[in-house]
């Protein structure tokens, strides 16, 4: 089951469900609008080993737009930062931004019970396209989670991805042991 938005609105005012900053013309029938932060990264290795901690570096989106190309991985980040309690909140991207070739994730769109932190976004795009800080770029939708979880995303000591930031977050994989 998925949120409403009458629904996602009682989570936001019972603080299980936190999205900051928060605008009531943001929420669509049961999702909810998530805006391209100002940095984006890039990895400064052209080839990426999965063991290894790989780099990143960080840049500014400059006022008139930054031009994407296909061939490369953009990591970007949600204006928002989110706190999700009780529910499984879900990143989706969006008609309009898949309708101009930009893929919001390469392969993870679900988030945990627990997670509290702004998103990070693996952008890639089918041909170059000019974005801009601030733009829509994505919807969180929130499934209804079945069972007591044991474990919160945000006290698990593994969780890789929930120390607060605003810029997009490298991949942690080396911290999995394989
Ligand atoms: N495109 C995405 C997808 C997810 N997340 C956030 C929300 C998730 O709660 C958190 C962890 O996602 P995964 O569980 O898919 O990641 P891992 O399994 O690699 O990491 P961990 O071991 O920390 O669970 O990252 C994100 O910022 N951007």
């Amino acid at each position: 089951m998925i949120l409403s938005d009458s629904r996602i609105l009682e989570e936001i005012e019972k603080g299980t469900i936190i999205i900051e900053p928060f605008k009531r013309e943001c929420l669509g029938t049961n999702s909810y609008d998530v805006h391209l932060g100002k940095y984006l990264a890039t990895y400064k290795s052209r080839v990426l080993d999965a063991k290894a901690h790989n780099e990143i570096e960080h840049f500014e989106i400059p006022k008139d737009g930054y031009v994407l190309y296909p061939g490369t991985l953009y990591l970007g980040v949600t204006v928002e930062y989110t706190e999700t309690h009780g529910h499984v909140p879900f990143l989706e991207g969006k008609s309009s931004t898949g309708r101009l070739g930009i893929d919001i994730h390469a392969t993870a769109g679900k988030g945990d019970v627990g997670f509290c932190n702004t998103w990070t976004l693996e952008i890639s795009v089918a041909q170059p396209v000019k974005i801009y800080a601030g733009m829509p770029i994505g919807q969180l939708i929130y499934f209804v989670v079945e069972g007591k979880i044991e474990t919160m995303y945000n006290s698990k000591g593994n969780a890789k991805y929930n120390n607060k930031t605003t810029r997009p977050v490298e991949s942690m994989m080396w911290k999995n042991r394989f």
